[in-house]
């Protein structure tokens, strides 16, 4: 999708993130501490909300008070997916005789989510997906099996980066403050609408760019060259080998990235000898890249920059450090924790002014 298709859907994915704006103020509203515990969790519904208004062009209601039931399933069922696809792929073919658990609930959450795809308003059901009739033809089959993947492929994408930017610019005061200053000119009063107002947010670009760096949410990618053998640098790679790229190596690569394991979104906006442009590639590159591309940042984005506009993010009093791990996406370790201050005149309200990192 061109940048210019994805700005058609600004629309629709501002009123999701003005839910996401409500839900993140109830629920710190509820805490003592205006704490949202597990922010994950919260922008995987953003994510099956957004990537729904935009295919179905309607809503399946994720931001609600009630979450319905077949949403919050549906979003278990990824994640049972992706655990299970490292499970399962990791175990001999004989083993899944012996222990044929991990095999069937792999299967059993695909067909869950097939089933939501085929069920979701929009594409044709009523959101139930216990829903009886024939089944589809080859080319619906296709187009269910299209819808399912779009689906399940903007949830953890978008909830992963937008919790690590987060968590990140919590630790970094400085960052936080610089980028609220960008997002409150940009969106000041009397501006244009959000969506044409990024042009003017280089810094919260960066941020994004930085975090995709030290968390790539598809953390390798792989390719097979079927018909010939390639020279790559030194190395020659016979036809039909399977190549791997471990985006989280080659993005934390000293030599391309001074300080690897810093968050320093500066480092994007600074003049100089050009960045070698495939030291980071969190979306993958040529024609197979990212399909949802230009639609992930437009989400991430305009949800980065309202919730800036509206809170302060801090770090959860006393909260350890929260580390990625894969399961075959890279994913938080343990919960992230994030305090949510409200801003009146630019300053978070009831908390002393500078935040412990
Ligand atoms: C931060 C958000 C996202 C990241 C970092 C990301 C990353 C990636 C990566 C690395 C690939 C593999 C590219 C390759 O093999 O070269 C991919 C493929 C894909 N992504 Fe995303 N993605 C994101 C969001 C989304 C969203 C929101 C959607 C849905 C609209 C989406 C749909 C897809 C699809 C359908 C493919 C397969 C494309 C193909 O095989 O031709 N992605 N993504």
């Amino acid at each position: 999708m061109r940048p210019r298709a994805a700005e058609a859907y600004a629309g629709a994915v501002g009123a999701v993130v003005g839910d996401l704006l409500q839900r993140l103020q109830h629920l710190r509203d509820c805490h003592p501490q205006h704490l949202v515990p597990d922010v994950a969790a919260e922008f995987y519904k953003f994510g099956l909300e957004g990537i729904s208004s935009v295919l179905f062009e309607s809503r399946l209601g994720c931001l609600q008070q009630e979450v319905p039931r077949d949403t919050e399933a549906f979003i278990r069922s990824i994640n049972t997916m992706f655990v299970m696809t490292l499970l399962t792929m990791a175990m001999p073919k004989a083993l899944h005789r012996l222990f044929p658990k991990p095999w069937r609930t792999f299967c059993e959450a695909w067909d869950f989510m097939f089933a939501f795809g085929e069920g979701a308003p929009g594409a044709g059901g009523g959101g139930d997906t216990r829903r009886c009739h024939p089944p589809p033809g080859p080319l619906m089959r296709d187009i269910y099996g299209n819808v399912t993947e779009l689906l399940l492929a903007g949830v953890d994408t978008i909830s992963s980066t937008l919790s690590w930017s987060l968590y990140e610019l919590s630790r970094h005061p400085g960052v936080q403050a610089a980028l609220h200053q960008e997002v409150a000119a940009a969106l000041g009063p009397g501006h244009e609408p959000p969506a044409a107002a990024l042009a003017r947010m280089p810094l919260l670009k960066a941020v994004v760019k930085e975090t995709l760096r030290l968390y790539p949410v598809i953390p390798s990618n792989a390719r097979v060259v079927p018909d010939r053998d390639i020279r790559v640098g030194d190395y020659l790679v016979p036809r039909k080998t399977l190549i791997t790229l471990c985006h989280y190596a080659a993005s934390r690569d000293g030599r391309f990235f001074p300080a690897p394991d810093a968050f320093q979104p500066e480092r994007w906006l600074r003049r100089g000898p050009t960045r070698h442009p495939f030291a980071s590639l969190p979306f993958g590159v040529g024609k197979r890249s990212c399909v949802g591309r230009r639609l992930a940042e437009l989400e991430i984005h305009l949800a980065l920059a309202q919730i800036l506009l509206r809170f302060e993010v801090r770090p959860e009093p006393g909260g350890a450090p929260v580390r990625p791990m894969t399961r075959t996406l890279l994913v938080p370790e343990a919960s992230i924790n994030l305090q949510f201050l409200s801003r009146r005149g630019g300053r978070a309200a009831g908390t002393p002014p500078s935040p412990t990192p």
